[in-house]
């Protein structure tokens, strides 16, 4: 259980500002609040147990939907394995949530094509994700030769229209750590979108000048890609910023600042091939803070508001809707959310820890305060 979340959420008398109008406000002084169509996360880990227990409550408060990720021990690898991770987590979720999951399989070397008629039939599964084997957290039981032995589920994935979700770093250790993601476009993305021109992929959790460029030279509503929180506010030094800070630790990693700016323009653009996926990633502190400790950042408290500065910095508040809301349903041939939320801009403290049954999770942005603060309408 949780102990120690204190998400201030009254928001009363504050005038109602439609985004539209924002900027003649914003001129006036007057405090702001954005009322915006519910968001979906494009890229989600709730993982399963009293975790997923602790870290649900809060995306389903914020977010309509969320893709969920397939890399549990063990991964979800088959449509069966995924409706009954689907049952797990509606039972989880608070009392009167409708969040809705979007469930992911998780590709192998021996994924068959009739998987993925399977998956497309059951109704609940809405991508495939592509782990290079050794990439990341669970990652062990991932590809090994996409154009070899997964060439035939990849074809199905064009005929039953199932996005390819990819994690896009190369493993190879010979290669430096910052340079894998380009590195996995010019030798794996670049040659499968040739080679197959017709599958729908998204690019998660891009983190380079290279990604972006790559993403926005492919043909819309085919390729787009899942910017998170961290990857717009952070770069690699917040790795070591006064010594090691385990939980700036993500995959792929941090990048320069350079990186960082060109992920910012390109999302704060308008462009419809950019969307929001958190990659919220909770692991236990003692996981985190070890001698080989895990990646991921949990940064579902976060996420809303971080995205909600990064767009008014940039000046483009106007497009923050699009962004959150629109872009990654429109990509997936989904209908977009018909509720709404609120953004305030009103300063809050995001807990110092999370406490639930086998430990505690340390949020990112722990202990410090941030403007625009999320609630439900
Ligand atoms: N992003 C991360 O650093 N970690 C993710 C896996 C992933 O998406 O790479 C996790 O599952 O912990």
């Amino acid at each position: 259980m949780i102990k120690t979340l204190v998400l201030p959420c009254k928001a009363v008398n504050l005038p109602f500002i439609n985004v539209r109008r924002l900027n003649k406000v914003k001129a006036t002084g007057i405090k702001m609040e954005l009322s915006i169509t519910r968001p979906d996360d494009w890229h989600l880990h709730l993982r399963d147990g009293d975790l997923l227990q602790a870290v649900i409550p809060h995306s389903a408060s914020h977010f309509g939907r969320g893709i969920i990720m397939p890399n549990l021990k063990p991964p979800i690898k088959t449509t069966h394995a995924a409706v009954a991770y689907r049952e797990t987590i509606l039972k989880a979720l608070p009392a009167n949530s409708d969040f809705t999951p979007l469930m992911t399989l998780y590709l192998t070397d021996t994924t068959s094509p009739e998987e993925i008629k399977l998956a497309r039939e059951s109704g609940v599964v809405y991508a495939v994700k592509l782990y290079p084997a050794g990439a990341t957290t669970n990652s062990q039981d991932g590809v090994t030769d996409l154009f070899g032995k997964c060439l035939p589920v990849l074809e199905e994935m064009v005929k039953q229209n199932m996005p390819l979700l990819v994690h896009g770093e190369v493993t190879d250790p010979k290669v430096d750590i910052f340079d894998r993601e380009k590195v996995f476009i010019d030798t794996v993305l670049r040659p499968l979108i040739e080679r197959l021109p017709q599958l729908k992929v998204v690019m998660e959790h891009v983190t380079t000048e290279d990604a972006v460029r790559f993403v926005e030279s492919c043909k819309e509503g085919f390729i787009a890609a899942t910017v998170t929180p961290q990857h717009l506010v952070l770069n690699r030094n917040s790795i070591f910023q006064g010594g090691l800070q385990p939980h700036n630790y993500c995959l792929p990693v941090l990048k320069r600042e350079t990186h960082r700016r060109a992920i910012v323009s390109a999302v704060t653009s308008g462009s419809k091939r950019f969307f929001l996926g958190t990659d919220s990633a909770p692991h236990e502190r003692r996981k985190k803070e070890c001698s080989c400790g895990c990646a991921g950042i949990y940064n579902a408290l976060v996420a809303l508001s971080i995205y909600a500065k990064v767009f008014e910095e940039a000046g483009a508040l106007d497009k923050l809707e699009a962004f959150m809301s629109f872009n990654g349903p429109d990509f997936y041939g989904l209908p977009r959310n018909t509720s709404r939320i609120k953004l305030i801009k009103s300063p809050w403290k995001v807990p110092q820890s999370l406490s639930y049954a086998s430990g505690e999770i340390i949020p990112m942005f722990a202990g410090e305060t941030l403007e625009w603060l999320p609630s439900s309408v």
